[in-house]
């Protein structure tokens, strides 16, 4: 960004939009001045006078879920008007040990008591609370704006489907708790259905009448939404299917998405109960981004969309293996992460990618990292059976769609064992090979389990051959010995794993990472200890490369590949890119956004 262009944001951020004087609800007397800016609502206390210093509150427009203006009177003065706001700002708050922050709820309601009558106040009030609203949904609204209820959009109405299971099995306690009475303050409509087992939000996407919806939001981790995102793939409809926006409300172990959006909406790294406040504030500001995602192949020939990553051994062990600790949260993965650096693992395989090219440049990416090791420069058809009004409150049901067709995969099969192989401190590196012609054919270790008998539709992966022709000559290959392969899209593996710093939604890259045979088990523990601060690319035996599709071909007959953390077939795997396939849920107007 210029400085120029940086100094213009400034200046319209500064702008005042709009300013009166009002009184507040309940009431002692005092008057405030009132002004807004496209980023804050400024309070000043008139009356009584403040003594001292002058009392000022700045309640930032990132931490408000809504603001209404209701109607009628709510005191014997009947000619004053109210609006209210609601925000979630952070507050510190005690803890066992010292102290953290914390969002919590606080309800500001003003009086406009200006004008002659109750008609004009409330005209005025009205103002403030769409002015308000337009800016938190991303409106543009300027000092000349003509503030009217005509600028807003419709309520928004989301379908809400929560996995009672995921993470440590909280996502309903904490829809009740902090997801709903948030929505609500946004005037969001909702119908929230509870997921009964796998594969049922994947089944109810493909039969739900998508035109009752403006997104489809998941309270639960990542599994679920790559649930939905395949099932809305598995329409006929596919190709408007996938437009409709997507959402996630972080209840999982990894939450990895919602780390990606908590960054890119300019929240501190987060997790838990803050990682889910900042994010269903997003939500409720609901500026949606397109979303790359990745058309991934396995050896069976089976397809299915990914939107985070594909991963083979220490990552994907770590995750599967880590599946007994899930009622730890996220803790789970650190406990995996230690388990599986005491059993050091190498896996011999093929590699072989497509590079990003930039003209006929191969793109690179840099980031810069502050003396403290932290990040600089960066980018701070049946519809449902429900019983909800468009204004809101609703009955959590479980709804249930009836099918008939086979459509179930059975891909609950038991973990293959390990190889057993001893676990030296220091793993032999000399065994890489760097080819750009491939070599034999790729050995498939097919795991009957995964068969899949869905149809699934999408666009042409005009970059990828089948996975039984070598890979295209423009291509590169390595073959060696990796600790791990991992191609991610997104800036997080994990709410606190900040592996790819410069990955951006609908960029159009696949950022390849691997770690070869030789790093030591310290190293490894530095790399991931590294990796929570995004830091981890000082580490020489980190490798990175921004593809646009690449193949993988274990050579190791036995071991574990996920795609977004769930287990698929072991063998040969690709995927190529589709830039801008789907539409995500960020809540942080870009340029050329939409809202919801
Ligand atoms: N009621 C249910 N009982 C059991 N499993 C369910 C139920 N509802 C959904 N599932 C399955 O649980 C899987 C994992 O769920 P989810 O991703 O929400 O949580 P998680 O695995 O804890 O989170 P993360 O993916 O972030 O690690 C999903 O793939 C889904 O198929």
């Amino acid at each position: 960004m210029s400085v120029k262009h940086s100094m213009r944001q400034e200046r319209l951020a500064a702008e005042t939009l709009l300013h009166d004087e009002v009184g507040v609800y309940p009431s002692k007397g005092e008057r405030y001045a009132l002004s807004l800016t496209r980023t804050a609502l400024h309070i000043q206390r008139l009356m009584p006078k403040p003594e001292g210093e002058d009392q000022r509150t700045v309640v930032a427009l990132r931490d408000v879920a809504g603001c209404h203006a209701p109607r009628g009177c709510i005191t014997s003065d009947t000619h004053a008007a109210y609006f209210s706001i609601y925000a979630y700002p952070r507050k510190k708050r005690k803890v066992a040990v010292g102290s953290s922050r914390t969002r919590q709820r606080l309800v500001r309601t003003f009086q406009v008591d200006g004008e002659a009558d109750y008609a004009q106040n409330r005209a005025v009030a009205e103002k403030w609370a769409v002015a308000i609203k337009c800016l938190l949904l991303g409106i543009p609204v300027g000092s000349e704006t003509e503030i009217s209820p005509g600028l807003l959009p419709r309520p928004r109405r989301l379908l809400l489907l929560v996995n009672p299971q995921g993470g440590r099995g909280l996502a309903l306690q904490h829809t009740h708790a902090h997801i709903l009475p948030m929505i609500s303050d946004a005037d969001i409509s909702f119908n929230l259905v509870q997921t009964e087992r796998q594969n049922h939000a994947r089944e109810l996407v493909q039969d739900l009448s998508l035109d009752e919806w403006d997104g489809i939001v998941v309270i639960s981790g990542d599994g679920l939404l790559y649930e939905v995102i395949n099932g809305l793939m598995e329409r006929p409809d596919w190709k408007e299917a996938i437009q409709k926006p997507v959402g996630i409300l972080p209840c999982g172990s990894g939450n990895a998405l919602a780390g990606a959006i908590n960054f890119s909406g300019g929240f501190e790294q987060a997790l838990t109960v803050e990682l889910l406040l900042n994010c269903t504030l997003l939500l409720c500001h609901g500026a949606v981004e397109p979303m790359d995602l990745v058309s991934v192949t396995t050896c069976s020939g089976t397809r299915s969309f990914s939107f985070l990553s594909v991963a083979w051994g220490f990552i994907s062990d770590v995750d599967l293996e880590s599946e007994k600790y899930r009622h730890m949260g996220s803790a789970r993965f650190t406990l995996g992460t230690a388990v599986r650096l005491a059993s050091l693992r190498t896996y011999r395989g093929r590699l072989s990618y497509l590079p990003a090219t930039d003209g006929h440049r191969p793109i690179s990416r840099s980031i810069t990292l502050a003396a403290n090791g932290s990040l600089a420069n960066i980018r701070q058809h049946a519809p449902l059976h429900r019983t909800i009004s468009d204004m809101g409150l609703c009955e959590e049901r479980n709804v249930v769609t009836k099918r008939n067709s086979p459509t179930s995969v059975t891909d609950t099969g038991e973990l293959p064992s390990f190889e057993a192989s001893p676990s030296p401190a220091f793993l032999d590196s000399d065994s890489f090979t760097f080819d750009t012609a491939p070599g034999a054919p790729p050995s498939a270790t097919h795991s009957a389990e995964f068969t899949n008998t869905r149809q699934m539709y999408g666009p042409l992966d005009n970059l990828l051959v089948p996975l039984d022709e070598p890979v295209p000559q423009d291509w590169v290959t390595l073959e060696g010995d990796f600790v791990l392969v991992l191609a991610i899209y997104q800036t997080h593996l994990g709410a606190d794993l900040f592996m790819a710093p410069f990955a951006s939604f609908g960029e159009g890259l696949i950022h390849l990472f691997f770690v070869k045979a030789g790093i030591s088990r310290a190293a490894m523990v530095r790399l991931f200890l590294a990796m929570e601060r995004g830091s981890h690319f000082e580490y020489p035996h980190f490798t990175h490369m921004p593809v646009r599709a690449f193949r993988l071909e274990p050579l190791t007959h036995k071991g574990v590949m996920t795609v977004d953390g769930e287990r698929v077939e072991y063998g040969p795997i690709q995927g190529q890119i589709h830039r801008r396939l789907c539409n995500l849920i960020t809540g942080t107007p870009k340029v050329k956004m939409s809202t919801i």
